[in-house]
């Protein structure tokens, strides 16, 4: 095959011979210049379309020379291209893309992005980001209809597992959707775009920009006005995310009234109206699990901490359990993992193609879970193993450290003959890799391998195929060699092992761990499956998913990450000193900032204060150009071909060790940041509460059209009330965009703060009652106002049908709610919600009674007799 197709694409440069070696592909100049590059990148296929323009596979130019060319590929990157012109009037966009890469450079996840580098030339940013081959998550739902639950319970332990280390460096994703998911090689999750990372918005904007398609926005978001727990918003899509794995489909997708969904306030009136349903084929623990997650209160939601202990996620437990700092301390000694591909007995899964990735347009992915009928399905393994893959490192004996494969994790039917042949396959792979690794001998590429046996469970794969592992190297220069059948475990650090060890102390009976439980999982799990071949999904009704939530966040920091100069001190080997110095080539540390100035230099208290992005950490601040020249272009026209330059800062060097983790991490006192509350307590098992609720639910189920019903239009409409009009929220327009900027950072601090303490003490005292007046004939307002007294009383009065659909949302606005007093919106706003929230609890909760649960208790015990 020509290295140079006609699409640009790289195919792996995989020759067609028989020998099945990669070989570097002859190119002549000629051939190189009908390439489009970009920086030291070859740009191939559009991967995918976003708001700021494209994003293409790239592959670099030059191949690193190596003695073992046949082992190496080069390392495929998602190149995304931003041009210069769309971002330079609009402010907004601007802090949304330097958001993201100031995120991501500070997240190291084996479920999170990673950042390669950003690269600029005159027309041009482009992020460079890890590939994730494996296309996007929301097409491999689709493909199959719904996910196994076993499958569903690993990609869910991911999504989760990512979610709590960005959350645990004080940051909120606010944009989690299938869209936002991807899948690496090994089909395991990767949460991608960041660019509402943190970002604090107006009220307005938040309503504008949830008006999109809100489907995984929770209800906080639109119907209250509270300035509201962005942790426990991303927990809600999470769980909207769990539904549909679950379901094939999106939770409350079936409102007559509102098919299509459009109706921001229909919908959410309908979800806070409705109950949550299941299909058949859920089955009860999972169900649990969506039950605690989808509640709309979010004080009553269940958060990551209670969720990564739920039973249903049990098998997932050892993977859960590694803390955030541990993820970090393996970032920083260069062991980064990727998990393993889930082995299949049988079945064929359609390959992700790295070469040909997914192309999907914007409008092509809004259009949800649409089942067609020329979706593959796959038969259901009789049984198919826990596969989650990753295991604790640290797990690793010290005599098997060079091996992926850990002894202790055999296939459980290795004393068959055919195992005993493919160990000893993989034994002599073993060590043809080692050697092979040995002297290639480029000292940046510290790997590690995670990996686990698909059919004994939890153990590593007897086989190790060239899909099975991943090796990363440094974080700035990283090469995937793959393309041979085995890359080994090489961990050339001394402290690495070390720490590792030490991580496994830490975490004792990891390795046993990963067997806890699992005669009762894999029942269920076997139960789930006959119901998957008896059942059906109901639903195949398309809708938008796609949402764009705003405001604010309430970051917690970590103040026990370990400084990057003792992290250099403890490393000793010259290869760890090598991928760390390339690490500080990082290119956006310690950069200056975009429009901080209110925020950083005249706010001293905000700097101390946990909320507050403090300099040198995560910011919007925009990358340095204090740049590096590399010869590079996006040669399509020759006016393209200007210098490309990474984007580097000379006092990353000095900073980067003293600021970056003990400066400004040690500097962040975390007292006041906590986790969320852990006031819900999973105390019953998932079955006994689902065995009550689903009494109750029975017990209630009649008196829900009636005084409940009632009731709980009220809560809603009391929580309405809270709404903010824009007028309320909206800033001062005649700021400039730098300013205006500098004040959300202020403003989301404040509003962060209050968050908080609601969220710690939500029987604070509330503040002043709201001073809006409604326009008239504003039916909405009107109904507001009205029902204000009635909220607090907590009368019954149902709400007439107009009234009961909730506001409609034009340009992120609720109809008619326009003037209104400016004044300490966002104090009165909580307050009221408190207030609404408090009075209403037993109303918009009736689950929750005493008197119910004994009488459900009753009911079921008369049944029995
Ligand atoms: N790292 C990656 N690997 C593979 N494909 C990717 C990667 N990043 C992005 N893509 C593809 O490009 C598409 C658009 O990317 P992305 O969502 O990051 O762009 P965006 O401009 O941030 O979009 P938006 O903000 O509108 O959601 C994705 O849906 C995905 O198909």
């Amino acid at each position: 095959m020509s290295s140079t197709n006609k699409r640009h694409t790289y195919y792996g440069g995989v020759t067609n011979d028989s020998s099945g070696t990669f070989q570097h592909p002859q190119r002549t100049t000629e051939q190189r210049r009908k390439h489009v590059t970009f920086g030291p990148y070859i740009l191939g296929s559009t991967l995918g379309e976003g708001e700021f323009g494209k994003v293409k596979l790239g592959w670099p130019k030059s191949f690193p020379s190596s003695s073992n060319a046949t082992l190496e590929f080069p390392k495929q990157v998602a190149v995304k291209l931003i041009k210069r012109d769309t971002i330079s009037n609009d402010y907004k966009k601007e802090v949304k893309i330097y958001r993201e890469i100031n995120a991501l450079k500070h997240l190291s996840h084996p479920n999170i992005v990673k950042l390669e580098e950003v690269l600029q030339n005159s027309r041009y940013i482009g992020i460079v980001l890890e590939y994730a081959c494996g296309g996007e998550f929301y097409r491999y739902i689709q493909k199959r209809r719904r996910l196994k639950e076993i499958n569903a319970c690993r990609l869910f332990s991911q999504l989760i597992s990512g979610v709590h280390y960005i959350h645990s460096k004080g940051l909120v994703h606010r944009d989690l959707k299938l869209e936002n998911l991807l899948l690496d090689k090994n089909e395991n999750l990767v949460i991608t775009d960041f660019g509402f990372v943190n970002e604090f918005c107006s009220r307005n904007e938040l309503m504008k920009t949830s008006c999109g398609s809100p489907c995984y926005a929770a209800p906080e978001l639109v119907i209250s006005a509270e300035p509201y727990e962005a942790r426990k918003a991303d927990i809600w899509s999470c769980g909207v995310i769990l539904y549909a794995m679950l379901a094939g489909y999106l939770p409350w997708d079936d409102d007559p009234n509102n098919p299509e969904g459009s109706d921001i306030g229909r919908l959410y009136n309908y979800i806070s109206l409705t109950p949550l349903k299941f299909p058949d084929y859920i089955l009860p623990i999972p169900r649990d699990l969506l039950r605690r997650i989808l509640v709309s209160d979010p004080k009553r939601r269940i958060n990551l901490k209670q969720i990564k202990k739920h039973e249903w996620l049990k098998p997932h437990f050892s993977f859960l359990s590694i803390t955030p700092d541990e993820w970090d301390k393996l970032q920083n000694t260069q062991s980064i993992f990727r998990l393993a591909k889930p082995t299949r007995r049988y079945g064929s899964r359609p390959q992700s193609s790295c070469s040909t990735s997914s192309i999907g347009s914007r409008s092509d992915k809004r259009d949800s879970l649409v089942i067609d009928s020329t979706l593959i399905t796959f038969p259901a393994p009789p049984q198919e193993s826990q596969n989650h893959i990753i295991t604790r490192p640290a797990s690793i004996a010290s005599d098997q450290r060079l091996s992926p494969i850990r002894r202790s994790h055999r296939h459980n039917r290795s004393n068959s003959a055919a195992s005993v042949a493919l160990q000893a396959v993989v034994n002599a792979d073993r060590e043809y890799a080692l050697n092979h690794e040995q002297s290639l001998s480029s000292a940046q590429n510290i790997r590690q391998i995670t990996a686990c046996n698909a059919t004994s469970g939890f153990s590593p794969p007897s086989v190790i195929n060239s899909g099975d592992v991943l090796i990363e190297t440094s974080p700035i220069k990283r090469n995937t060699i793959s393309g041979g059948n085995i890359l080994i475990n090489l961990e050339k650090e001394t402290t690495t092992l070390t720490h590792i060890s030490q991580v496994q102390q830490n975490n004792t009976n990891s390795s046993q761990n990963h067997q806890y439980n699992k005669p009762r999982t894999q029942n269920s799990l076997q139960s789930a499956n006959n119901f998957y071949r008896t059942s059906s999904s109901p639903h195949t009704k398309p809708r938008p998913t796609s949402y764009h939530p705003g405001s604010y966040t309430a970051p917690s920091y970590n103040s026990n990450m370990p400084s990057m100069h003792e992290i250099n001190e403890k490393t000793t080997s010259s290869a760890s000193s090598q991928t760390l110095n390339q690490r500080e080539t990082s290119p956006f540390d310690f950069t200056p900032y975009l429009a901080l100035d209110t925020c950083i230099t005249s706010c001293s208290s905000i700097e101390s204060s946990p909320k507050l992005i403090t300099h040198g950490q995560f910011s919007m601040a925009k990358p340095s150009v204090d740049l590096q020249s590399v010869s590079g272009d996006l040669i399509k026209y020759k006016a393209d071909a200007e210098v490309v330059t990474r984007m580097y800062d000379e006092r990353y060097k000095q900073k980067r060790k003293s600021l970056r983790y003990s400066g400004i991490f040690s500097d962040i006192s975390c007292d006041t940041v906590t986790e969320e509350s852990d006031d819900l307590k999973l105390s019953e098992s998932p079955i006994q509460q689902h065995a009550e609720r689903k009494s109750i639910e029975n017990t209630n189920a009649e008196n829900l059209s009636g005084k409940n019903m009632e009731n709980r239009d009220n809560a809603i409409i009391s929580a309405k009330k809270s709404v903010k009009v824009p007028s309320e929220r909206s800033l001062n327009e005649t700021e400039s965009a730098k300013k205006r900027f500098s004040f959300l950072s202020l403003y989301s601090y404040n509003n962060s703060k209050s968050s908080l303490y609601s969220s710690m003490d939500s029987k604070r005292k509330p503040s002043p009652p709201s001073q809006r007046r409604p326009n008239k004939g504003d039916s909405y307002a009107n109904s507001r106002s009205s029902s204000t007294k009635a909220s607090n009383t907590s009368t019954s009065r149902k709400l007439p049908k107009d009234q009961s659909t909730p506001m409609i949302i034009q340009d992120g606005l609720p109809l008619g709610t326009k003037e209104v007093a400016p004044n300490a919106r966002s104090s009165v706003m909580v307050s009221e919600v408190n207030k609404a929230s408090v009075d209403n609890k037993a109303i918009q909760y009736p689950e929750q009674s005493t008197a119910k649960r004994v009488l459900g208790f009753f009911k079921r015990r008369s049944m029995r007799v």
